[in-house]
């Protein structure tokens, strides 16, 4: 199997874990896209009946397009579960997500929902966090001088840009930072650090959030559990 059929794989396995009547947190990327396209298949043939809540307005889309209700975070009170892709899952299920730049949305959707559920296929998993650039989300004003910031303690920093020479922009319009660390020894110390850099909207670390990863094997998926 390529990656892609890996990524097919954990998408289909996801779904199985949505039930009727859940308030369902739906991440991005390119995993993402075949849990969407699996769950629309769902909703179509067995008449499945759930409300979405998307990170990103290219997920909220794909979503709408095959029938799925999608409503605002701020409509619903609660959400039972996200599904949602990563960059980098290590040993202790700590993560790197935003590689597509929505890791600010998803952030605030994962830390709103009961149960986070991560898919991967199989080169995700790491030992050591950081070969994958962590992102950062910025504010537009002033964000030279962050990045000369970030640069002078060391993060090798660089603007995300377009083949156009235009900075990527988030939904939220604004920038991505990412920083070229190549291996992440300290997590936990590492995002307070730069939770403490005025400009920083939000890093892409996700510690202590994921319950499950289903990761896409050779053989087949292989369900993780971290923590309940
Ligand atoms: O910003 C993007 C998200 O964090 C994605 O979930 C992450 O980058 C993984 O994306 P993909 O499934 O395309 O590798």
């Amino acid at each position: 199997m390529d990656q892609n059929a890996l990524k097919a794989l954990v998408g289909q396995e996801a779904v199985k874990y949505v039930e009727d009547g859940m308030i369902l947190g739906i991440g991005t990327g390119s995993t993402v896209r075949y849990m969407i396209d699996a769950l629309g298949e769902r909703v179509k043939n067995e008449g499945l009946s759930i409300v979405g809540v998307a990170t990103s307005d290219r997920s909220a889309k794909q979503a709408r397009d095959l029938g799925i209700t999608i409503k605002q975070l701020d409509e619903v009170d609660h959400l039972d579960l996200t599904i949602d892709g990563a960059d980098e899952v290590d040993d202790n299920f700590q993560g790197i997500k935003g590689g597509g730049g929505a890791h600010l949305w998803e952030k605030i959707v994962a830390i709103n929902s009961k149960k986070n559920l991560w898919i991967v296929d199989e080169s995700k998993l790491v030992h050591h966090l950081g070969k994958f650039p962590l992102p950062l989300e910025v504010i537009p004003f002033g964000s030279s001088h962050v990045l000369e910031k970030l640069d002078k303690m060391g993060f090798k920093p660089a603007f995300r840009m377009k083949e156009d020479g235009t900075h990527v922009l988030t939904d939220s319009k604004n920038y991505i930072i990412d920083l070229h660390l190549g291996r992440i020894d300290h997590p936990h110390e590492l995002a307070n650090t730069l939770n403490g850099v005025v400009g920083v909207v939000e890093h892409g670390l996700f510690l202590d959030t994921v319950n499950t990863v289903i990761v896409g094997r050779q053989n087949g998926p292989e369900v993780l559990n971290a923590r309940d």
